[in-house]
């Protein structure tokens, strides 16, 4: 059933057909056409109201359309928005300063996307190889999770294990390697191979569907990469940013990643800004000229990205969403689904395995939810994430748990 045959206004149904006709078929959205966001709140073009159990796939941790960081991209977007890195501004170096006494490293490299971030990553950890760790030139390898999700360019599908990523896109980005998540043993055995430079993981698993490693995983990861001198990267672009109740998720075993990688929520979805921060030994490897993007610290994206960081903290982000996460999980359990295989997730990053025997049923679910006022897409067939923006309140999230508890009755 495609979007187009399934029921929608007139006013949707032209903007469907425009998308239809003109764009790309490269998504398969859930047939609703928004035009205005605020808070937890997303409206459509017939003035129905949503809550947003997407939050841009983690973008909008803030809510949408924060007036403190909208202010910031308003007053600045009318003064510079653009000098590209062939000179210097007013906002690069306090921007660069505040992110990393923010996180606690020295230097942050400045890029636009979450997949800029990663392969920025892998080239920092390369090049540390080549010129720190004594790897021979061009055999560095790079260890990845299975079921690991960084984003659509020709090295983040390289290092995929699922075929929608990869299938007919070769050739593939070689010096890759992966192991089984949440397997210490397994990246011990992977780590025996001297020309390993990095170990690039999710702290918990987005895309694969919100899973999350035993307890202690980060800190045996942390440990075993400091054993064998291989730098952890930490792809922080979605479990980052207050989402799963701690400002990083690396931060509930309290580990910290050679490299970090900062994404999406890092301007609170106004528009795309990523970061990589790292120590000067990794850092430093890079010379001049070696690494950048046109937009890659812009003083637009400068001044968004303080107030989206200075918001997390002045509203207290993190200690809401693990509260509320808390919250979240135990009205889902109260509602004793038949159609609720698992319940999981930390903060507010979450997921519910639906149990039914039809595999559409997720997608249907996520349609009659759209039907009642709350919107959220499946993962992988039979998951469906449920993560709203962090500043969501108790009364909101009963009164979206008793929506889902109505449409998953509806799914018989
Ligand atoms: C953990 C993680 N790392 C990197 C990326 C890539 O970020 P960019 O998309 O900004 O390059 C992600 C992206 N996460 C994500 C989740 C769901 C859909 C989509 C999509 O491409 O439509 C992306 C992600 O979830």
């Amino acid at each position: 059933m495609t979007s187009t045959s399934i029921a929608v206004s007139e006013k949707s149904r032209y903007f469907l057909e425009l998308e239809e006709q003109f764009g790309a078929h490269n998504y398969h959205p859930l047939p609703v056409v928004l035009e205005k966001g605020e808070g937890v709140f997303l409206w459509d073009v017939d003035g129905k109201r949503y809550y947003d159990f997407l939050s841009g796939y983690s973008a909008v941790n803030q809510g949408h359309c924060h007036p403190a960081i909208i202010s910031a991209l308003v007053d600045q977007a009318s003064k510079l928005t653009l000098t590209s890195r062939a000179f210097y501004n007013n906002l690069l170096g306090e921007y660069e300063q505040y992110i990393t006494r923010y996180f606690g490293y020295d230097k942050v490299l400045p890029m636009n996307t979450g997949v800029e971030g990663g392969e920025t990553a892998i080239k920092l950890a390369r090049r540390w190889a080549y010129t720190r760790k004594g790897v021979a030139e061009n055999r560095a390898r790079i260890i990845f999770a299975e079921n690991n999700f960084w984003g659509r360019t020709i090295a983040a599908i390289s290092a995929s294990t699922d075929p929608s990523s990869y299938g007919r896109f070769g050739p593939f980005v070689p010096g890759f390697d992966t192991i089984p998540y949440n397997d210490l043993a397994a990246l011990e055995t992977a780590l025996q191979n001297p020309d390993v430079a990095a170990f690039m993981v999710e702290p918990i698993q987005g895309e694969a569907g919100v899973v999350l490693p035993d307890a202690g995983y980060l800190q045996g990861v942390r440990d075993l990469c400091t054993q064998y001198n291989v730098l952890f990267i930490a792809d922080e672009i979605q479990t980052g940013l207050c989402r799963t109740g701690k400002m990083l998720a690396c931060d509930h075993e309290g580990v910290k990643p050679d490299i970090l990688i900062l994404g999406k929520a890092l301007s609170g979805g106004v528009l795309p800004v990523s970061a990589v921060l790292a120590n000067d030994e990794v850092m430093l490897t890079i010379k001049p000229g070696e690494h950048g993007s046109t937009y890659g610290g812009n003083p637009l994206a400068c001044k968004v990205a303080m107030a989206a960081l200075e918001v997390l903290k002045s509203e207290k982000m993190a200690e809401n969403a693990a509260a509320m996460g808390e919250v979240l999980r135990n009205a889902l359990a109260e509602l004793r689904s038949p159609h609720i295989r698992e319940i999981r997730g930390k903060g507010l990053l979450n997921a519910i395995v639906i149990d039914h025997a039809d595999k559409e049923a997720a997608w249907q679910l996520c349609l009659l939810m759209k039907e009642e006022g709350l919107l959220a897409k499946p993962t992988h067939g039979d998951k469906i994430r449920l993560a709203p923006p962090l500043l969501i309140t108790r009364e909101q999230i009963l009164e979206s748990v008793e929506i889902i508890g109505r449409c998953l009755a509806q799914l018989d």
